[in-house]
């Protein structure tokens, strides 16, 4: 426990705090049903009436392994239920989470905070005895306290309403575990008391010896918004490489492969292809560089935008040897996308490398058939007027260019021998550099790659 607080008096903490997740979307949803699998008590908390009966019935609205069984079980347990009202949410909790989205805005790179915003006011206006209300949503510098001023203002019980903000570092696909088992957590704390309470709820974690950094509220948010800039800069820079490696002739599997064995550097999202998409990573680096200009630092966070560029040439590079494979002119060339989603194992087509892919190929005349194990319904959802089919073979079908843009182990497993039976012309397009090249070739197919040469004289097999 730090000693740089100034509140004189510590209240006491509720040891075994009942909790509310406000907002329960791929982040709220796992947060509550996790939060009920450490033993609390749990209301979920949306505006969304459809994601709430969903949930309520027992059905998780999105795909993310591991989460319905768990979902089932403690709705079973009687731990955790959900509601649409926010009077019984606000006497409910002890301590409350806001999960809620902060999207990229209509009009600008910021992020749009509206539903932070009526998140705090809804339960600043009806909480009406100690508590803490923790924001877990991805925000700009400086939110937290411009949100504690607005709490103090609004609440009847005036600054007893605390706010903390822990930033929660969950990836999709792997949601459960992380939240159940994180790599750190960061408490972004204002007194002596949120961070004994926040301590309290985590305490299940915080004995596994998951490391702890408590800060400042604004520290808590930059090591968010820093952490998704490192990851996406790193993405970035293995692609950037693969640029200058098709100027060259050089392979970057072997480039990333050669870098990864120093440790200093790591292998870690250092993998080459079409680049970072989703709900997170690109709006996030936007938003950061947004606000870092409104405080003046903007050449500081710069290269972001050149990150933001490169990650976006990959898509168009993507679309260029479709192309090129296809003799130049994509007009009623028949493609077979394969994966819609933003990465595997997950249902979520927000800013979709695959899906953006999918779509531009689609406005340069080809015939696109797209193919997505989960993500089928969400994409069809965000481009009506794409081809969708429900299986690999459907896809690839008289395909004369098949794309391969969300690296699905189903992609990985398939047989070269058996799709090229029912494909028009064996060309392949490997946008995640996640199929055996070599197996491609010997089964006929022109196998192109992001960063790869088109045929490389001396194939160095990997990992020796
Ligand atoms: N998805 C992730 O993997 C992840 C991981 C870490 C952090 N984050 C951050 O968490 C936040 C949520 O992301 P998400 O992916 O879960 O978004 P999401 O869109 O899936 O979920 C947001 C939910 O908030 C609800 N909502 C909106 N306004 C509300 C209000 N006033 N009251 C109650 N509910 C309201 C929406 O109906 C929706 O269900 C974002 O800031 C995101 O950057 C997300
Ligand atoms: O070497 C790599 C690693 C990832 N990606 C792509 O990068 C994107 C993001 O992947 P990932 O970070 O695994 O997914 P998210 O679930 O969006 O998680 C990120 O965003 C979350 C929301 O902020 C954070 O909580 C996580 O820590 C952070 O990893 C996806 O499109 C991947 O295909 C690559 O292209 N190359």
């Amino acid at each position: 426990m730090s000693t740089r607080y100034t509140d004189p008096v510590a209240h006491p903490i509720a040891e075994h705090p009942r909790i509310t997740v406000v907002g329960v979307g791929y982040l709220g949803a796992t947060h509550a049903v996790c939060m009920a699998a450490l033993g609390f008590d749990v209301l979920g908390v949306d505006v969304d009436e459809d994601k709430v009966a969903e949930l309520a019935a027992g059905r998780v609205p999105f795909f993310e392994p591991g989460l319905q069984e768990k979902l089932s079980e403690m709705l079973a347990e009687g731990r955790l239920s959900f509601t649409t009202d926010f009077d019984r949410a606000a006497d409910f909790g002890d301590v409350h989470f806001v999960c809620v989205g902060t999207p990229q805005s209509d009009d600008s790179d910021a992020a749009d905070l509206t539903f932070v915003e009526s998140a705090f006011e809804a339960l600043a206006t009806r909480i009406r005895s100690k508590a803490l209300l923790v924001g877990k949503s991805t925000v700009p510098i400086g939110t937290a306290d411009r949100l504690t001023r607005m709490v103090a203002a609004r609440s009847p019980i005036g600054a007893d309403l605390e706010l903390a903000w822990n930033p929660e570092f969950l990836r999709e696909g792997f949601a459960v575990e992380d939240t159940l088992h994180p790599d750190r957590l960061v408490f972004g704390v204002a007194s002596e008391w949120a961070e004994r309470q926040l301590r309290a709820v985590y305490a299940p974690i915080l004995e596994e010896d998951t490391p702890l950094v408590v800060a400042d509220l604004p520290t808590a948010e930059l090591v968010k918004v820093a952490a998704n800039s490192f990851l996406a800069t790193k993405i970035s820079y293995i692609n950037a490489m693969a640029e200058v490696c098709e100027a060259t002739g050089a392979d970057v599997d072997l480039l990333a492969e050669a870098l990864s064995f120093d440790d200093r550097i790591g292998g870690r999202f250092l993998k080459p292809g079409l680049g970072f998409g989703g709900g997170c990573l690109p709006k996030d680096i936007r938003a950061f560089a947004h606000r870092a200009d409104e405080l003046g630092v903007g050449d500081a966070v710069a290269f972001l935008h050149e990150v933001d560029e490169i990650n976006t040439r990959r898509r168009l590079r993507l679309v260029d040897l479709v192309r090129e494979l296809a003799g130049g002119d994509l007009e009623g060339t028949r493609v077979a996308a394969l994966g819609a989603a933003f990465k595997p194992n997950s249902d979520d087509v927000r800013d979709a490398p695959a899906l953006d892919v999918a779509r531009m190929l689609s406005l340069e005349g080809a015939e696109v058939v797209v193919y997505d194990p989960e993500a089928n319904e969400n994409a069809h959802r965000t481009y009506p007027d794409l081809d969708y089919v429900d299986s690999l073979e459907e896809a690839v079908t008289d395909a004369e260019v098949v794309a391969l843009l969300t690296e699905w182990d189903e992609f990985g497993e398939a047989d070269p021998f058996a799709l090229g039976e029912l494909v028009n012309t064996r060309r392949i397009v490997d946008g995640r550099h996640a199929l055996d090249a070599d197996k491609y070739r010997d089964a006929g197919w022109e196998y192109r790659a992001l960063g790869q040469p088109a045929e490389p004289e001396v194939r160095v097999s990997l990992a020796r």
